[in-house]
């Protein structure tokens, strides 16, 4: 009988994210029994889990293994050669928002490991890392999936691909793009009621674990900026980088130096009437301020930041973490294809990289 196909799997990142991925991988290996997953390593910035046998890490109790475990992570040319001395196939999951992680995708691509990622970092660098990564793929034949890199888990990047593949043109894409922005201005600025304190707000979305690690990175509006300059590739614009168009940052002028997340979150609340100013004056004409970006392909026009809205606009009308994403396009006329739904959260994400894993065992198992 012929030996069951396997298909390692190597973790970096074990957060948020990656403790929810863990628990869907464990029922995709039980509802799919071939090909066999094969848990080969795992590590967070620290720590590592990896055995020179190559013998199975159980998925169950990985996390608690993880924290009393003595091996370091291995750096990416060293776990590459661990990882292809195997001789099975293997699927990398980046499961961090590390850039340093995101650098050496070429390398693991080239070398047929293939990715599949959350991480925006890899496709909102540097246009130069963007091409690498796609010609590696292309060279060695491994794949690599990025749905959760703009939206969590709803289907957008492979909507786009979609549209594109099939010789749409798309002219537009706009939308509320950041599950913390959404969450922020949906409860501090709800369209009816009072709403809450704009910094009690902030650290709410960090406990749900909607901000990126740290929630700097979303209120300075880059998290949105990588989001579009993701799309705005996809969509055949090479923008250079998430800083080369214009884009709005929340962070109050005297905590832009601030050394680090925990400080920022501690002194926010002595800024809390600047954003309540914004309020009131969206209030004063009847509307609701909103945290929005937009991709206009034609102009070539990128951009990211607050605008005011009807009380009965779509956006206004959000709730929770919910993003909404609106593609407007040669085949769908005035009418946009729109996408909406929770675009943050630990399970929601996590979705969108397990459903990469299986598109890319179908491809390569
Ligand atoms: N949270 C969400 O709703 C969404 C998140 N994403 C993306 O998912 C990714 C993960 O987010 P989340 O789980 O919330 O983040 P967390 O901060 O909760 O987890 C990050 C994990 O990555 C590990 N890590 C960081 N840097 C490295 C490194 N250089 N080498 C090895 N491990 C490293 C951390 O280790 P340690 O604990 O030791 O620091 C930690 O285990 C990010 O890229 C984020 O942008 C995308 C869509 C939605
Ligand atoms: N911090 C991000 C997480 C998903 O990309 C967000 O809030 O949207
Ligand atoms: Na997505």
């Amino acid at each position: 009988m012929a030996a069951a196909k396997q298909v390692n799997i190597a973790i970096i990142g074990a957060g948020g994210v990656g403790k929810c991925f863990l628990g869907q991988l464990e029922t995709l290996a039980q509802r799919r029994p071939s090909p066999k997953l094969v848990l080969t390593y795992i590590s967070t910035s620290k720590k590592a889990i990896y055995n020179s046998d190559y013998a199975a890490i159980a998925i169950n109790d990985v996390s608690s293994k993880l924290a009393s475990s003595s091996q370091a992570p291995l750096a990416p040319p060293k776990l590459i050669e661990y990882l292809k001395s195997s001789g099975s196939k293997t699927v990398l999951v980046d499961n961090t928002s590390s850039q340093d992680v995101a650098d050496a995708y070429p390398l693991f691509l080239g070398n047929g490991i293939s990715i599949v990622t959350p991480n925006k970092k890899a496709f909102s660098g540097s246009y130069e890392l963007w091409q690498e990564i796609f010609s590696a793929a292309e060279q060695s034949g491994a794949k690599v999936y990025h749905e959760s890199s703009v939206g969590a888990g709803l289907p957008v990047i492979s909507t786009l691909n979609d549209l594109v593949n099939t010789g749409d043109e798309v002219t537009k894409i706009e939308g509320v793009f950041s599950g913390t922005m959404s969450f922020l201005f949906n409860s501090f600025a709800p369209t009816s009621g009072k709403g809450g304190q704009w910094s009690a707000e902030v650290r709410k979305a960090k406990e749900l674990g909607y901000t990126e690690p740290d929630p700097r990175d979303d209120l300075n509006g880059l998290d949105v900026a990588r989001k579009l300059t993701i799309l705005a590739r996809l969509a055949g614009l090479e923008v250079e980088s998430p800083t080369s168009f214009p884009v709005q940052s929340l962070i109050p002028k005297e905590l832009e130096s601030v050394a680090t997340g925990d400080e920022f979150l501690e002194k926010l609340p002595a800024f809390d009437s600047q954003m309540e100013e914004t309020k009131a004056a969206a209030e004063k004409e009847g509307k609701v301020v909103r945290f929005v970006g937009s991709i206009d392909v034609a102009s070539k026009q990128v951009k990211v930041g607050l605008e005011k809205f009807d009380l009965s606009h779509p956006i206004a009308a959000l709730k929770g973490s919910d993003n909404i994403i609106s593609f407007y396009t040669k085949r769908y006329g005035s009418n946009p294809l729109i996408i909406q739904g929770a675009g943050a959260g630990g399970e929601v994400t996590a979705m969108g990289v397990t459903s990469d894993l299986i598109k890319v065992l179908s491809q390569v198992a």
